[in-house]
């Protein structure tokens, strides 16, 4: 008869490294000395003390996204790179560790979202929100009709400096916040008209309708972008804000820090 363990021996043959997410001290001593295998905490905090640590800013439900953040941040850090197999121990019915999975570290999967979140200055929970509803917007577009729309995520003040109005702003003197559902209606209907959003650091819709005014000198974003990606990526130059667009004509969204163009996703694929 087959050995069962010899046969899950298969996840993790010829493993380039082990990703412990969320350990307990006792789980990761156990895998303190294997010399020739790298082996990383992936976890909110680095309770354990793990001299490889990546750091997860949101919690993850869902445990495929998990582990792909948990990749592309040890990726971003150059703990694995493009082909390695990376095991992943992880718990997925708080009873422990009960699941290992096998997976590869790829370019691919390498997208800027771990950058986009572990540091941007907006609260990372936001800039998830904020990416949902442009994601949501790109899939289903407003009434079946494509649609485009900016946020300037963050700096709120600085960037409302730099940004005059276009029309009232429908959430002068309210106090939302990006996630509550309602907000999320109200940021899809708005987003037929012109102009940006801008939301605080926490979340905080500050203003529609904002028409940006940076100064577009020094950005350098790819060729055959109009005027919405370029105020975005401007913005980000001035600001330490960070820039999330859905472009009404290729239907993909962009995220822009420092002037620089540094995600692009299809919300299709997404
Ligand atoms: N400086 C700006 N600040 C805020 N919104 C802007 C600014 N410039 C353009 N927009 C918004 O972007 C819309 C589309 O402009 P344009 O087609 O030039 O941009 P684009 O980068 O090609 O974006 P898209 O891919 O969505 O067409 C405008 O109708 C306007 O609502
Ligand atoms: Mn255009």
């Amino acid at each position: 008869m087959a050995d069962l363990n010899e046969l899950l021996g298969d996840v993790t043959e010829d493993a380039d490294a082990v990703f412990l997410f969320s350990p307990s001290g006792s789980y990761y001593d156990r895998y303190a000395d294997f010399d020739d295998l790298e082996v990383a905490v992936v976890g909110p905090e680095n309770s354990v003390g793990a001299d490889s640590f990546v750091e997860l800013p949101l919690e993850f439900d869902d445990v495929r996204e998990r582990i792909r953040f948990g990749i592309e941040g040890g990726m971003e850090q150059g703990l694995v790179e493009d082909g390695d197999v990376v095991v992943c121990v992880v718990s997925m019915f708080d009873e422990g560790t009960d699941t290992v999975t096998r997976a590869r570290a790829s370019d691919s999967i390498h997208s800027g979202v771990y950058d986009l979140f572990a540091n941007s200055r907006g609260d990372p929970g936001v800039i998830r929100d904020v990416f949902e509803v442009a994601i949501e917007l790109g899939k289903k577009g407003q009434k079946g009709k494509p649609v485009g729309a900016l946020f300037v995520v963050g700096d709120a003040g600085k960037v409302m400096n730099k940004s005059r109005p276009l029309s009232y702003n429908p959430f002068e003197k309210s106090h939302v916040h990006v996630g509550d559902p309602i907000v999320n209606v109200m940021l899809k209907e708005f987003s037929r008209l012109d102009g940006a959003f801008v939301i605080s650091d926490a979340g905080k819709i500050v203003s529609a309708y904002r028409y940006l005014e940076p100064s577009a000198e020094g950005v350098d974003i790819p060729k055959g972008l109009g005027a919405r990606h370029m105020a975005a990526g401007a913005v980000t130059r001035e600001t330490n804000a960070t820039a999330i667009v859905l472009s009404e004509s290729d239907g993909l969204v962009r995220a822009f820090k420092g002037g620089e163009l540094v995600l692009e996703l299809d919300p299709e694929e997404y």
